[in-house]
């Protein structure tokens, strides 16, 4: 579902079956945010001894191929639409009216985007929005699999401002509040973006007595910020979502103790996008069906290993069985 809401999103058409999504966008987290020896000792980095380069090459070739796809269809519809009355734009054909433009009118040479540019742009997208969003709904619905106590509550606030004979919509999110501090608690433990992406710091700064210099490369931790008692309290490891009751703790990223999306300038761009998208489908999941574990299997049981790599998703597939309980 992930894979079709990104293509139409970005891509602004239905999936290709041609290319497999997913799998390009997972082999691309997972080189980027690989250990790569070469980085520490650069004169290993020609006989590539991991095999990171030539992976990299060959998801590159890929990724080009479906982009060019992607842009000659949007060039091709353009064509055959031009000068037409309602035609629908999508974000590809928006990079592609900005494409070629002169960036000053005074020289023509100098251009706003090229095509590469528009490639890497929608590469950014791709990866930025694909494993986000599905990776924090796995880790949600784990947590309440894990936690009968909460997935029942929660049922039974969509229950009562939904009723049972209609799906959740968005217009129902504003008055969800304890799904909105599921969605929290859940990200609390388990931010999708760990170590955010690195940062570079713009002037000197002094932290907690440690002299930070001016363009310094700034890894932030909020794994462990979400994990700190002395930021949340001695109960931190458990999921307990009451503990955003009483308090205006958001995840726009003015609460520094929760930044799932970064903050400031170069925090998440898709933060409304990909919160919404998070909170409908959880709540979809949750109101529609009644969820069991593999026969046999206690909620304590269930494996919450990570995977580590740029993004952190579920080291173990989640495995559940659901059956549906609207009217
Ligand atoms: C639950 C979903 C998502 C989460 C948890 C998330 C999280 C993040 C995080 C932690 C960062 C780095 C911020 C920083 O270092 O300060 C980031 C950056 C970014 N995100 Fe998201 N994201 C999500 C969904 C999306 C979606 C749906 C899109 C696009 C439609 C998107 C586009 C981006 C882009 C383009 C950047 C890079 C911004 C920059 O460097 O200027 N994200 N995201």
């Amino acid at each position: 579902m992930n894979e079709d809401i990104t293509y139409r999103m970005v891509l602004g058409c239905k999936r290709d079956d041609q290319f497999d999504l997913k799998a390009i966008v997972e082999e691309t987290s997972f080189l980027a945010g690989a250990f790569n020896i070469s980085d520490f000792v650069p004169s290993l980095a020609a006989l590539d001894i991991q095999w990171l380069t030539k992976r990299m090459r060959k998801v590159s070739k890929t990724i080009d191929q479906l982009l060019e796809k992607i842009i000659d269809d949007h060039e091709q519809v353009a064509k055959t639409t031009s000068g037409k009355q309602g035609k629908h734009e999508d974000f590809v054909d928006v990079l592609l009216s900005l494409m070629n433009q002169p960036l000053n009118p005074n020289d023509e040479q100098v251009h706003f985007l090229d095509r590469t540019n528009v490639k890497a742009i929608l590469l950014d997208m791709l990866t930025a929005a694909f494993d986000t969003s599905a990776s924090s709904i796995v880790w949600s619905l784990s947590e309440l699999l894990r936690h009968p106590r909460v997935m029942k509550k929660l049922q039974k606030e969509l229950q009562t401002v939904v009723g049972m004979d209609r799906m959740v919509e968005e217009t129902d999110l504003p008055k969800l509040d304890y799904l909105n501090m599921v969605v929290k608690e859940s990200f609390r433990l388990h931010p999708v973006g760990p170590l955010l992406v690195p940062h570079e710091s713009i002037e000197d700064i002094a932290i907690d007595g440690y002299d930070i210099p001016k363009k310094s490369r700034i890894i932030v931790n909020i794994w462990s910020i979400g994990r700190d008692p002395s930021v949340w309290s001695e109960n931190v490891e458990e999921f307990y979502p009451e503990r955003f009751m009483n308090n205006n703790i958001e995840l726009r990223g003015h609460d520094f103790q929760l930044i799932p999306f970064g903050s400031g300038r170069r925090g998440c761009l898709g933060l409304q996008l990909g919160l919404t998208t998070v909170r409908i489908v959880l709540a979809q999941l949750v109101h529609c069906f009644n969820w069991e574990l593999p026969t046999g299997m206690l909620p304590q049981d269930l494996d919450m290993s990570e995977k580590f790599g740029l993004s952190m998703s579920k080291a173990k597939h989640l495995l559940a069985k659901p059956t549906y309980r609207l009217l």
